[in-house]
């Protein structure tokens, strides 16, 4: 039967997809350490019946293991790629394939070396030394059982080189971790760089800097969307054209600056009057348009003067106390026949100059 590899891993989850084709890596090397003990056996060195049993303890736990990342308890560990796990198992199958010979520890060692670099992918310089470290030991435990046990397998001028072969592991892997981990989190820093560019990039093209509102071309967007919403769901759409009285006096009389913190004051006044589906843009210099959903004339007009008795009831910051900032809204209504949007803000804005020009409306 043929496997797809796809099979083997979650598809969902890219991080958690990475884990097990990492996983599934160093598993292949563990296929290669049976196949080498095989040669092992064919030579005298180890007993089958122990290689039977090797083998079904590697099968065991690195099926164990592949049940935990494919089933994604591995999410509840605090290294959810369980490297730490992965690696001392290494070590612990490394000491026990190391006793079990008699014979050539050196060949297979070296098999065993590079499932430890699987390390130096996760693990920091401090987590791969003590992982160094760990690995002498247990070679050491290992072959001073041999020693004891099977003098005849035990030379020990060679299990010495091998002891200090291996102990270059700890200095030199934990050099190569340490130097992983760095570019790990450079990249991790760059990627958190590029995402708040992104966003950054994404603000300028539909915010309106000053203000923090939609710009021009985001509420008419905005405004085409929910046309077509409107049109699709039979409701009734409104649109409010607030324009502030005068605005060029105050630009004259107290500066650019201060007309400035009114446009923002202002923009967020509106920002109060508004529901989360409605959508608020600077339209132009103190013009702003709010687009209502779903809302009909009475609604339209309840939100209309509340924006009209935000923007006037209260003194904006950098004008007198006793200065009032007025302002007209002009009230369109989207209309069935209307061909484009244009209509329906043309409609609002008739609406505003009639209303300059008869407050009473
Ligand atoms: N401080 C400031 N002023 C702006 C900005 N954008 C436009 N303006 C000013 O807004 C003023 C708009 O002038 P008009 O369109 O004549 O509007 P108005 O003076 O309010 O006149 P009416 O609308 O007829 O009451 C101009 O003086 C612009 O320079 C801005 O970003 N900051």
């Amino acid at each position: 039967m043929n496997l797809p590899l796809g099979a083997l891993l979650p598809g969902e989850d890219p991080r958690q997809s990475l884990r097990v084709r990492r996983f599934l890596l160093a598993s292949t090397v563990y296929v290669l350490v049976i196949a080498f003990m095989g040669l092992y056996v064919r030579q005298g060195l180890l007993d089958f019946h122990e290689w039977r049993l090797t083998t079904l303890l590697i099968v065991l736990v690195n099926l164990a293991l592949y049940v935990l990342l494919r089933s994604g308890r591995n999410e509840r560990f605090a290294d959810p790629s369980l490297t730490g796990i992965q690696m001392f198992v290494v070590c612990l199958i490394m000491g026990l394939t190391m006793y079990l010979l008699d014979g050539g520890r050196g060949g297979i060692l070296l098999l065993f070396l590079v499932l430890l670099m699987f390390g130096v992918l996760r693990l920091n310089a401090r987590q791969f030394t003590a992982l160094g470290v760990f690995a002498v030991v247990c070679y050491g435990v290992a072959v001073t059982a041999v020693w004891q046990q099977r003098p005849a397998a035990f030379d020990a001028q060679v299990e010495l080189l091998h002891l200090v072969a291996l102990g270059t592991l700890a200095p030199c892997g934990g050099f190569f971790a340490g130097y992983v981990s760095g570019l790990r989190r450079r990249l991790r820093e760059r990627q958190i760089d590029l995402q708040r560019a992104r966003e950054e990039v994404h603000d300028l093209k539909v915010l309106d800097p000053l203000t923090g509102v939609s710009n021009r071309s985001a509420i008419i967007a905005f405004l085409g969307q929910e046309r077509e919403r409107a049109d699709r769901l039979d409701q009734p759409l409104a649109v409010l054209l607030v324009d502030l009285y005068r605005f060029k006096r105050i630009n004259r009389e107290f500066g650019h600056r201060v007309g400035d913190q009114v446009l923002y004051e202002t923009a967020q006044r509106l920002r109060g009057c508004i529901r989360d589906i409605d959508g608020l843009g600077r339209y132009g210099g103190e013009e702003f348009l709010l687009v209502l959903p779903d809302a009909d004339v009475d609604e339209a007009g309840r939100v209309a003067a509340r924006v009209a008795d935000r923007i006037e009831s209260r003194p904006m910051a950098g004008l007198p106390a006793n200065y009032r900032q007025r302002c007209t809204v002009g009230v369109g209504l989207l209309a069935a026949a209307d061909d484009d949007i244009w209509q329906v803000i043309e409609r609002a804005r008739s609406d505003a100059e009639a209303r300059q020009t008869d407050p009473s409306r």
